[in-house]
């Protein structure tokens, strides 16, 4: 008797989806000999990148798969993987993969094996090779030395500049007036600094504009309101005064993010950023050349309709000098690896993100592994601290890494809160849930002292105990005339769900309000068919090129004069909204409440984050994490105490081997 098919037993258990099956079966087809383990693998693998990973590792299937299931012996399962003519395995980790194996197995995991879909492996090496290509690339070799004056003017706390009068050297050609202020504050303010060498460490935000200087591609990691933007838009400052002083054409400089509320934000805070500082006397010409707007990355890169390409790439790259993108934490392994083809060479890339918040949806992690091998840059290798000294002063070298990281990217991770909203005090909450510390969790949650943070213990259903308030919020939406005005009052409150289906799911609260706007004089007109009506919120599920309308999109649906109904979503112009005919929208849903994945990237005055009565997999510290740094000046937590000690003890952790193939060996 032959022993029991694995790959019919994952099938028949519901564990796997059709598309996975007609893999393994398709294999099994062209080869009826296919042992049953590799078949099986080759499910598990497509069914791995549906859940957030690259690849699929045979040591832990349990990760993917809860059900008890008699899994092979990893290093036997392994084996028979090496030895089948369906899996690849190249001889290094920047070689292509024969085209002609539909998987790859990497050592890539503390030497075990990571299997890929060969396409998404050939991802990873792509990225891999041009995150190294960007960093490696040479930049023009300007002595950091005239920027000191502007450095001390944009990061006054932590500038270590030579005593007053001792003047530093080849300041021609900055602006006198930067120069003479900054000589001015070499004075007794940067003295006294300089004695204080303990907040000179802790100004990681200099240490990331100086490093920058030195390399193409760095990582400015932070939680909400570390000042990431703020930063960026004094790096950028630094790099204008850096051309200007070089008598090259100011740089073009691009900011974009995944989603177009994530690059708003961006640029929203960019402007405020540039503002303060020609308010502070920085240089009036030097902040005009700064960017003003910002962008999707779908946009940035030109999508073509109705494909998943782009029109720049590798051969035709972006014509600018510096990409700045926000939110990293949610771009997912195919469009980095189309991001990084189309950086030109000699291009500054900057990557802004969050790595505490959720992985993206879709495979990648690609953060994570970029991180794990640009190592903590807390520590300065020994040639930055000694180039920048001009900048960072002496005090820099005290923090000296002699060991510099195999990829030569650069990353500073911010760690101090700036963002000051007196109506909502969330940092010691959000650094609880960060570290998996349920205690203190409940304790700040039950304690009920944080300001603008409030705990609906045991609550399964806001609609039923607070509906009046939040009904009040939905009806406002429709009262209003302006399309654009609808879609900015939409950011006030939004429900966030932790999962999809189930009582507690977004699916099941938005049919919930839905029925409750139905029951109300709002919703009596819906319109044909689709479900539309007056005041009812959309959210895109699907990207679609040719709308110029992406998965995460959130509209409004506005009955006109004409009483016809009038779907609007964002445009380029926030005061300018586009109108679509509800009936040609791409795949959509209500977006009364959305799962906190989709909620990425966007911020809202009150957010009610509803967790599950009962315990999932994808509920994880990490998303409880993203969901309340959602809010803006109010949180409300619904769930019970088991729920979010279950949820802290868990992380979203994701198989990749990026890390791994840009040079991270340290497991
Ligand atoms: N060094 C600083 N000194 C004083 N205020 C600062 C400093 N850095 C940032 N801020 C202020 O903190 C607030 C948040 O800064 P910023 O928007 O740059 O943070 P962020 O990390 O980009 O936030 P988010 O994660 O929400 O995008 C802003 O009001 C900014 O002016």
């Amino acid at each position: 008797m032959s022993a029991p098919s694995l790959l019919n037993a994952l099938w028949q258990s519901g564990q796997l989806r059709t598309l996975d099956h007609a893999l393994a079966q398709s294999l099994r087809r062209l080869d009826p000999d296919t042992p049953d383990e590799v078949l099986a693998a080759a499910a598990l693998a497509s069914l791995a990148v549906s859940q957030g990973h690259a690849g699929f590792d045979p040591a832990q299937p349990q990760m993917l798969v809860e059900a008890p299931l008699p899994w092979p012996e990893p290093e036997a399962w392994t084996r028979a993987l090496g030895t089948s003519r369906w899996v690849a395995t190249p001889e290094a980790a920047d070689i292509e993969a024969a085209t002609d194996a539909p998987l790859v197995l990497e050592h890539t995991l503390e030497g075990r094996g990571l299997l890929y879909l060969r396409r998404y492996r050939e991802y990873e090496r792509r990225l891999a090779l041009q995150l190294h290509r960007i960093a490696a690339h040479p930049l023009p070799g300007d002595a950091p030395t005239p920027l000191a004056p502007l450095f001390a003017q944009l990061f006054p706390t932590s500038s270590l500049l030579p005593p007053a009068g001792d003047k530093p050297a080849g300041t021609a050609g900055l602006d006198d007036e930067v120069a003479r202020r900054a000589s001015a504050m070499d004075g007794a303010s940067q003295r006294a600094r300089r004695a204080d060498e303990g907040a000179f460490h802790e100004d990681r935000q200099a240490r990331a504009a100086a490093v920058a200087l030195r390399h193409a591609l760095l990582l400015v990691t932070g939680g909400p309101g570390t000042g990431k933007t703020t930063t960026i838009t004094r790096l950028l400052t630094l790099l204008v005064a850096q051309a200007r002083h070089a008598g090259r054409a100011a740089p073009r400089i691009a900011l974009a993010a995944p989603t177009g509320r994530a690059a708003e934000r961006m640029a929203e805070s960019v402007r405020a950023a540039a503002q303060t500082l020609e308010a502070a006397g920085i240089d009036a010409g030097l902040c005009a050349q700064l960017p003003t707007t910002g962008t999707t990355l779908h946009r940035l890169l030109g999508t073509i309709p109705d494909t998943p390409r782009f029109r720049h790439h590798a051969d035709h790259p972006l014509p600018l000098d510096v990409v700045v993108v926000d939110e990293a934490s949610m771009i997912d392994l195919p469009l980095m690896t189309k991001l990084v083809e189309a950086v030109p060479d000699g291009a500054r890339l900057v990557l802004l993100g969050d790595p505490d918040q959720l992985p993206s949806v879709e495979a990648g992690d690609v953060l994570a592994g970029i991180l794990l091998a640009a190592g903590d840059g807390a520590h300065l290798t020994a040639a930055d601290a000694e180039a920048l000294q001009p900048l960072l002063g002496t005090a820099s070298a005290a923090a000296v890494s002699n060991v510099p990281p195999a990829f030569p990217a650069r990353h500073v991770h911010l760690t101090r809160g700036f963002r000051q909203h007196d109506a909502l005090q969330l940092a010691p909450l959000a650094i609880a849930v960060r570290t998996g510390d349920a205690t203190s969790t409940l304790d700040l949650l039950r304690g009920a002292t944080l300001p603008g943070v409030h705990f609906h213990e045991d609550l399964a259903d806001p609609l039923q105990v607070h509906r009046d308030r939040l009904l009040a919020h939905w009806t406002s939406l429709a009262r209003t005339d302006s399309p654009a005005e609808a879609l900015r009052l939409a950011t006030r409150l939004r429900l966030l769900t932790a999962v999809r289906d189930g009582p507690q799911g977004a699916r099941s609260v938005n049919a919930r309000v839905e029925a409750i706007l139905s029951g109300s004089r709002l919703g009596g007109s819906r319109g044909r068919g689709a479900g539309h009506f007056h005041g009812r919120l959309l959210l895109i599920t699907q990207n679609s090129y040719r709308h110029r309308l992406f998965n995460g999109d959130i509209g409004i649906c506005l009955r006109d004069d004409d009483g016809h109904l009038v779907a609007w979503f964002p445009g380029e112009d926030p005061s300018q909204p586009r109108p679509f005919h509800p009936a040609t929208l791409p795949a959509h849903e209500s977006a009364f409440a959305m799962t906190v994945h989709k909620a990425q990237g966007s911020e809202f005055d009150e957010v009610w984050l509803l967790l599950p009565e009962r315990s999932t997999r994808v509920l994880s510290r990490e998303l409880v994490y993203t969901g309340i740094t959602r809010a803006r000046r109010e949180l409300h937590l619904a769930g019970s105490a088991g729920i979010i000690e279950a949820a802290l003890a868990r992380h979203a952790s994701r198989w990749s081997g990026l890390g791994w193939r840009l040079g991270f060996t340290d497991y």
